[in-house]
């Protein structure tokens, strides 16, 4: 059987995982990768080989450089390029989207200075109402769904409808969508445990252990969810697969970029050498900036991020990062 047509912006390990499993779930797709080498090695080789090296594609999946060809006639229109340059990319591509088509958002970051979600900067950028644009979010980090290790995730969208086609068009053995209508929760999910994995990497390259990192990950999700609340959001997505679900994945896994790139700023390098270390987007690195200024704008405490921002951005030491966190004044939980 076959499904929509779809349409992948962005080929890197996500973006190419996504149209995986959109193919494996029985819908044409087409990948727009930015760099020409890039689509002809995924329509050559089948293998992306510069952000999913070793995984074979399907033959469902084409890939070109040509955003026009690309999105022509695309029901499903996949967003997967890094967070704050969505809004440059997206004004491109506009004129080629199809009238109805539903815009999915897969990133994860809070924009800088505008401090909008992303789901807000597609709709600010496009004119579509927000009800065409879905957010997927949860504990999939590409590699293991490439692999098809067995996941789920969410599905949000403010329109049931389109929510449900979007989970029948990645629905597959490995691959277990739930729907949701909490898009402000599923975002602030997504972007939050970025920054709170660049703490479980610091605190796992100081030699610290489970009980600490257990201690960020839940103190984590309550800020989280104390922000979310603040913006709107439905306080049981935070206990879900796009809250705690994928913050867990993210801070327990040597696979997760932004804990990665904590281990780096752990183990004393500063943000430049971190950045020379790592090609890949680690979203939680710009998104500290913005999730700081959007929780001072909203009058919530996110200590943990705060000190995340300070060690990334002000060139504050891990240590001292850790004792301030400790040092704050006791409260109930
Ligand atoms: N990799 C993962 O496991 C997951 C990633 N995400 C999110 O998906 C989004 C995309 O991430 P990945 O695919 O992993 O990224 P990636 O780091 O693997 O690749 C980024 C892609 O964007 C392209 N790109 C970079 N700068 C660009 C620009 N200025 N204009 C257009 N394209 C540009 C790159 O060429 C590459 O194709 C991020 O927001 C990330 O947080 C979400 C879930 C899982
Ligand atoms: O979002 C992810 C898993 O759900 C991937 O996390 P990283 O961007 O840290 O690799």
């Amino acid at each position: 059987m076959s499904g929509p047509t779809a349409v992948v912006l962005g080929a890197g390990s996500w973006g190419t995982a996504f149209a995986k499993v959109l193919a494996d779930a029985g819908t044409d797709v087409r990948i727009w990768a930015r760099r020409e080498q890039v689509a002809a090695a995924i329509n050559d080789t089948r293998t992306n080989p510069d952000y999913l090296p070793g995984r074979r594609l399907p033959d469902r999946i084409t890939a070109t450089s040509d955003a026009a060809k690309a999105i022509d006639g695309a029901e499903i229109v996949v967003l997967a390029v890094p967070s704050q340059t969505l809004r440059r990319n997206l004004a491109e591509w506009v004129p080629y989207l199809a009238p109805d088509s539903t815009l999915v958002s897969l990133m994860k970051g809070i924009e800088l200075g505008t401090l909008k979600r992303m789901s807000e900067v597609i709709v600010e950028v496009t004119g579509v109402a927000t009800d065409r644009v879905a957010v997927v979010s949860g504990p999939n980090l590409a590699a293991e769904i490439a692999d098809e290790q067995p996941a789920a995730t969410v599905v949000a969208c403010t329109d049931t409808d389109r929510a449900t086609l979007i989970q029948a068009a990645i629905s597959t053995p490995y691959f277990r969508p739930y729907t949701n209508d909490d898009v402000i929760g599923a975002e602030l999910g997504g972007a939050v445990k970025n920054v709170i994995a660049l703490a479980c990497g610091i605190a796992t390259a100081m030699n610290l252990g489970d009980n600490t990192k257990a201690t960020l990950i839940t103190r984590g999700l309550a800020e989280t969810s104390r922000l979310g609340v603040a913006l709107g959001a439905d306080p049981l997505t935070f206990a879900g697969l796009a809250g705690m679900g994928d913050l867990v994945a993210t801070c327990s896994s040597p696979l997760s970029r932004n804990r990665t790139f904590g281990e780096h700023l752990g183990r004393g390098e500063t943000l430049e050498e971190a950045q020379a270390a790592t090609k890949q987007t680690a979203e939680g690195v710009k998104s500290c900036l913005s999730i700081r200024d959007l929780a001072r704008r909203h009058d919530v405490e996110m200590p943990i991020t705060e000190q995340v921002e300070r060690v990334c951005h002000e060139g504050l030491s891990p240590r001292v990062a850790m004792a301030a966190l400790m040092a704050r004044s006791t409260k109930p939980e």
